[in-house]
């Protein structure tokens, strides 16, 4: 079967793995990316900004200071939303920055991830007939101002005012201490000149909660803070380090009443306020980004999982057996189970992520028509997801940065660099903790209503089902019948952890706690319901997909799931064992399952990461390059090394060459 990454030059151990593959890989990259066309139109994207000398790197932005790091993506963004602006679709916008600017952050990365959702979804058509033209044709740009140096989970005690004064009509706007700066919103520091600020909404006294305002932050002609107005960086990060995370502080600021966001709550000029039809309408902007990072983290550990496998089919070291030849690392049982699942829990998080965008374009088409009924259920899932996908993407970008051994250690790996953005998103957006208890409180609801027979949405629709014995290991070798086995022993243990905290909940109730404070001793257990809740979505997401898929990949997607789920309940054993539902024997058969698949992988894991379609530009790693030639790539990557730009550095003329000359001397 094709796999056509083949080329003439390429390491011959990688050229053999793609010999060896069993299935059509455009077939599988097509199937991922939605279409034949879509595929190919990310390949013509990737060809045509390697070949544009505006997105040329003279050096590699590792070897950059920050400043120039930021100059450098400025100026490329510069070309993505002037030159190339009508070139894409929205859809292909961010496989275009990736791929010209990377991971780290760009001058309008909040503008389209905030602040145009946040007008879109939250201004009236007044303002949004003003601002959104502006914004959209980049005249202006923005960002969205939530967070302080000291709230970001609960929204509810943000400090930052807006009073509103009637005889003016406008609001005034406060940052009344210092740890009511905004402190973190992205490209807040230096490249915007507006934002969305969330702010305490005061009217004749009242606090009415957090709402959302647009205010201009610098003057438009010389970019200068406007009065009133401190603005600035708040430093270098882990990672996105060419992203201006922001503090600002406001004095004071006037604004007119109209540049409150006021599509669903309004204050009318006589300050008399109409609240939304859902409360938290408000927090619209934060629902869009956690519906849409859990397909870009599936990318991050997609690309991850791409450089440890390619670099694990090229490395040699060490032989299995005595006087065999040197084996490909990618021969140890220990690194296939170090990387493999990372191959296949990707795939899962890219469905999921594609299912979870249809999800939140329902819901948005429901709120336009005005109903907000499925938003409960959006909002549960979304926190569910972008709590697991982020803590698992992390834990696999780290566990394939450890497998690629010292060179993973480098930046030249790229891994470094992904692990840190991806690590971001366990707290931006809601840390996570925090947000698997959101989910937990729909799944408390879920757990009340399926006892009182009610109808419950497909995503907790198990828990109104009735639990038989597991049969897993018992449904004899027909491995669509093991699938099925084991989603339902999933959906059990979903229910049972559910009804489990539930129970241990009012039980703290009854013995005379608040219901706050009872919840707070039992969040552990909680969250462990939320996590088991979104593993089990991802397990059906991924089902999904492989019975909907064609003839020409189901083969090789069914061993890939097959893999996924023998993997996820190893790695949940406990909770399966936990009341019996399933014995040890069962256990030991997953492992078992979970070695074979191992095996089974093997020939087509590599070419499963090709099907990622991921350009060498945008993998941005020495060690995970298509052709695998990478010995050669790592020595020309470290020479571009500031530090071997001389032989003698000044840092050793002026301190290490004296001190050895003394102590010499003192012989
Ligand atoms: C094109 C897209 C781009 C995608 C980008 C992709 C990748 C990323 C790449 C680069 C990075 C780019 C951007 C990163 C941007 C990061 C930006 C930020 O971080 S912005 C700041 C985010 N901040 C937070 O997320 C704060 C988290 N806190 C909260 O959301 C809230 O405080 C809260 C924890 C939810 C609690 O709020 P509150 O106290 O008001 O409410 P509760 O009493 O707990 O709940 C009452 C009720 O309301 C329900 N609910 C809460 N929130 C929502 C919601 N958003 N929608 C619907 N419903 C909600 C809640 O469940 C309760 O329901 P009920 O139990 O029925 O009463
Ligand atoms: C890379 C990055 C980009 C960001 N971009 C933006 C942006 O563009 N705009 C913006 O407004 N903000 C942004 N933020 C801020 C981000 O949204 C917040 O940092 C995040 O919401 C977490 O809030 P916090 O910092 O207040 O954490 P804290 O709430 O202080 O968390 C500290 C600890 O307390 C725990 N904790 C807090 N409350 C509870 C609770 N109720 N129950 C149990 N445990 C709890 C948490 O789990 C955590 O362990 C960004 C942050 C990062 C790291």
């Amino acid at each position: 079967m094709p796999n056509r990454c083949i080329r003439p030059g390429d390491n011959p151990d990688l050229t053999k793995e793609r010999e060896t593959c069993t299935f059509d890989t455009d077939e599988l990259a097509a199937n991922l990316y939605g279409s034949r066309r879509n595929l190919e139109r990310r390949r013509e994207i990737s060809q045509k900004v390697s070949a544009d000398p505006d997105f040329a790197d003279p050096i590699p932005h590792e070897f950059l200071s920050r400043e120039k790091a930021v100059d450098a993506t400025a100026k490329k963004s510069k070309v993505i939303f002037q030159k190339w602006k009508n070139l894409v679709k929205p859809e292909e916008m961010p496989h275009l920055v990736n791929e010209a600017v990377g991971i780290q952050g760009f001058p309008l990365a909040l503008h389209h991830a905030m602040f145009l959702p946040s007008l879109n979804s939250q201004a009236d058509d007044d303002l949004a007939a003003e601002i959104l033209p502006r914004a959209k044709a980049y005249e202006i740009i923005g960002t969205y101002a939530q967070t302080e140096m000291g709230h970001g989970t609960n929204l509810r005690e943000l400090e930052t005012t807006a009073t509103y004064d009637k005889t003016t009509q406008e609001f005034v706007i406060n940052t009344p201490t210092r740890k009511a700066m905004k402190w973190w919103p992205g490209n807040l520091g230096k490249m915007s000149n507006y934002a969305v600020v969330c702010c305490q909404l005061i009217i004749d006294g009242k606090n009415l909660g957090p709402h959302n305002f647009l205010v201009q932050l610098r003057c438009e002609k010389t970019h200068e803070p406007l009065p009133g107005i401190t603005v600035g960086d708040i430093g270098p990060k882990i990672a996105y380090n060419t992203t201006d995370n922001g503090f600002l502080a406001l004095d004071n600021v006037r604004i007119p009443r109209r540049q409150m966001l006021m599509k669903h709550a309004k204050v009318s000029p006589d300050g008399t306020y109409t609240p939304p039809i859902h409360a938290k309408l408000n927090y619209g902007a934060m629902v869009h980004v956690r519906a849409h990072m859990i397909y870009s983290h599936g990318h991050l550990l997609a690309r991850a999982a791409a450089v440890a496998t390619r670099y694990s089919a090229v490395r040699r070291q060490g032989r299995i057996e005595n006087g065999g030849p040197e084996v490909q690392i990618l021969d140890y049982q220990t690194q296939q189970h170090r990387i493999f699942p990372q191959i296949a829990r990707a795939y899962a998080i890219l469905f999921a992520g594609q299912e979870v965008r249809d999800q939140y374009a329902k819901t948005l088409e429901g709120i336009a028509n005005g109903q907000a009924d499925l938003l409960p259920d959006l909002h549960a899932l979304t926190s569910g997801l972008k709590s697991v996908v982020t803590f698992m993407g992390g834990l696999g970008i780290e566990q394939c940065r450890m497998s690629c051994g010292g060179h993973g250690y480098s930046d030249a790996s790229g891994l470094p660099k992904l692990y840190g953005v991806q690590i971001g998103g366990c707290t931006y957006e809601g840390e996570n903790m925090v947000m698997l208890q959101q989910t937990a409180r729909y799944l408390m609801k879920g757990v009340k209503w399926a006892e009182q027979g009610k109808s419950l949405s497909p995503s907790i629709a198990y828990l109104g089902k009735k639990s038989g014995k597991s049969l897993i290991g018992l449904k004899g070798g027909d491995i669509t019948r093991e699938h099925e086995a084991i989603l339902e022993t999933l959906e059990h243990t979903a229910r049972r952890l559910a009804i489990d905290a539930s129970q241990l909940w009012e039980k703290r109730i009854k013995g005379g706690e608040c219901k706050e404070r009872a919840w707070n001793g039992v969040t552990v257990e909680m969250n462990r319901a939320s996590r088991v809740y979104t593993r089990l979505f991802m397990a059906r997401s991924f089902h999904r997909r492989l019975l909907s898929s064609p003839s020409s990949i189901r083969s090789v997607l069914s061993d890939l799931f097959s893999l996924y789920l023998h993997y996820e309940c190893v790695d949940m054993a406990q909770h399966l064992l936990e009341d019996g539902h399933c014995n040890g024997g069962q256990i030991q058969y997953l492992k078992k399952r979970l070695y074979e698949d191992l095996t089974t992988l093997r020939p087509n894991a590599v070419s499963l990461v090709d099907s990622f379609e991921i350009s060498d530009r945008e993998l941005n790693s020495v060690l995970g390059r298509r052709d695998g030639n990478v010995y050669e790539a790592l020595f020309q990557w470290a020479k571009q090394s500031e530090l071997n730009y001389t032989d003698v550095l000044p840092a050793v003329k002026n301190y290490m060459m004296p001190m050895m000359e003394e102590n010499r001397s003192k012989l």
